[in-house]
């Protein structure tokens, strides 16, 4: 049973979707098999609003549904807090089940006051196979207390319900999935097409609770087509927690171009010629603004008055590396006070979470955080980089995770497996009509094989374009070689 379809449930509902406990991308699941859709209830103890609602609604639930017991006992970890916040507020006692027993004293499993005999109401925060349920449930039996329900906050819909049933516990759920995905819909962060896509999935991918599935390999993969790069640049803007992003993206479907010029030259007259050239073709430009040799205020007035001439947003590809209060000061301060008019700029994850924080602190008054949005750096085109897995790993952690992420418009990197969320952009450089390496270690790729094979959603190309004979047609034919791909990709 789900509890009741409330005005409350519905804000609750786009409350996890904004603070990322509810997200959409292409996500490996404990039971071993990718999904669309991924809960993270975890990040709920940092925001105790959410935390009040979801155990007021839980205990709301469990009145209504009059579900009395002796104990109340939360499925570790995540659900841990929650049940303790509805044992202090019905008055019920706790017990606690832990996950391997202690090598010393008791050895016990359950920690807290029972006898056999005693109920017990299991609490959980997100259902798939129900497998985490009916450990704790086994636990508990162990020591002859007897469960019969068990109440939820997400019922993910792929046969935990039917499998917990079949030991004799009754599940009972605050939210299915086809609610959250109906009311996010409703309140207009998703398309309908992500609803279907998802529960196309669901419907094919239901689990039994020893993990193995219905359909086999085959199936997951066919029923999930919901990885970001078969997606398309309208759909994944609904989805981008960065207002750039967002705009990016629509930018980039409406003018039909997915490629960034890299504006490398040293003065500000050859950088606006090239932009003016260049213009109509690209989405983004990107400067290194300390290699312009005359640098000045009017060549960034000139060089926006031919962004907004031409549709493209402006990049500054500062790559950040320091510490919190010094890349503020770097943003916003000095001679270029790139905060003022670059839509984005880049920065290295080296210094952690911090990053991003002190880009954001250079933010404020005509420069508002949402005019303005960051790429982070997870892998780079140079041969020979520093960069390994666990690094990538945690650029992604730093670019999809914690309170920041509306200010992370995508990562630059060369892989279509650096992260999964569809509402990030790949920027990819080392773009050129031939595969190679320059003198200094620059890395090419084609733009066919960066779209296709590597994941890019931007690709990048400086001296590609910068060095041909006739810039317009070297860009046209770049834009025309980047979007074809990008049509074929996201057509398979
Ligand atoms: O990993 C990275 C990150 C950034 N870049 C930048 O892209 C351009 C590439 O210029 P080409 O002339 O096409 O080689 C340049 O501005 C780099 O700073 C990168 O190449 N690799």
């Amino acid at each position: 049973m789900v509890a009741k379809n409330t005005d409350e449930m519905k804000a609750l509902a786009v409350k996890l979707f904004q603070i990322n406990a509810f997200k959409f991308g292409d996500y490996k699941m404990k039971v071993g098999i990718n999904s669309p859709v991924y809960f993270d209830l975890r990040v709920i103890v940092s925001y105790p609003d959410v935390m009040q609602t979801v155990s007021d609604l839980l205990v709301a639930h469990i009145k209504d549904l009059q579900l009395s017991s002796k104990h109340v006992c939360g499925v570790p970890y995540t659900a841990l807090p929650l049940a303790t916040i509805v044992s202090v507020q019905q008055h019920t006692p706790m017990l606690v089940r832990r996950k391997e027993a202690k090598a010393y004293g008791t050895k016990k499993l359950i920690e807290g006051i029972y006898q056999a005999g005693d109920t017990c109401l299991i609490v959980e925060d997100v259902v798939t196979s129900g497998s985490s349920i009916l450990d704790t449930v086994r636990d508990l039996q162990s020591e002859g207390i007897v469960v019969t329900d068990a109440v939820v906050v997400v019922d993910r819909e792929q046969g935990g319900a039917a499998n917990i049933a079949k030991h004799g516990v009754r599940m009972h759920s605050l939210f299915t999935l086809s609610f959250l995905l109906n009311t996010l819909h409703e309140a207009g962060h998703i398309e309908k097409a992500t609803v279907d896509a998802v529960a196309k999935y669901i419907a094919a991918v239901q689990i039994n609770s020893d993990g193995s599935f219905i359909g086999g390999d085959k199936s997951v993969a066919e029923a999930n087509d919901f990885s970001r790069t078969k997606l398309t640049y309208e759909s994944r803007a609904n989805l981008a927690k960065s207002p750039v992003a967002k705009r990016l993206f629509n930018l980039m479907a409406t003018k039909q171009t997915n490629l960034c010029l890299a504006a490398d030259l040293s003065e500000a007259d050859a950088i606006l010629d090239m932009a003016d050239k260049c213009g109509p073709y690209i989405c983004l430009l990107k400067t290194h603004v300390d290699i312009v040799s005359d640098f000045s205020e009017s060549f960034i007035v000139n060089l926006q008055a031919l962004a907004t001439r031409h549709n493209f947003l402006l990049m500054e590809d500062r790559k950040f590396a320091d510490i919190g209060n010094t890349v503020s000061l770097q943003y916003g301060q000095g001679l270029y006070k790139i905060a003022n008019w670059a839509d984005l700029v880049t920065a290295h994850t080296l210094p952690g979470r911090s990053i991003v924080q002190g880009l954001k602190a250079a933010l404020g008054g005509a420069n508002s955080a949402k005019e303005r949005g960051v790429f982070l750096l997870a892998e780079m085109s140079a041969s020979g980089n520093l960069i390994d897995e666990k690094y990538k790993e945690n650029s992604n952690k730093i670019a999809t995770e914690g309170g920041d992420v509306d200010f992370v418009a995508g990562v630059v990197c060369q892989s279509a497996d650096c992260f999964a969320f569809p509402g990030l952009i790949q920027l990819t450089p080392g773009v050129k009509i031939d595969e190679g390496v320059d003198k200094l270690g620059q890395q090419y790729q084609t733009p066919e094989h960066v779209v296709k094979e590597r994941g890019a959603d931007i690709g990048v190309v400086g001296r590609g374009i910068l060095q041909a004979s006739n810039v317009e047609k070297t860009a046209a034919s770049y834009r025309d070689r980047l979007w074809a791909a990008y049509q074929e990709r996201v057509a398979k």
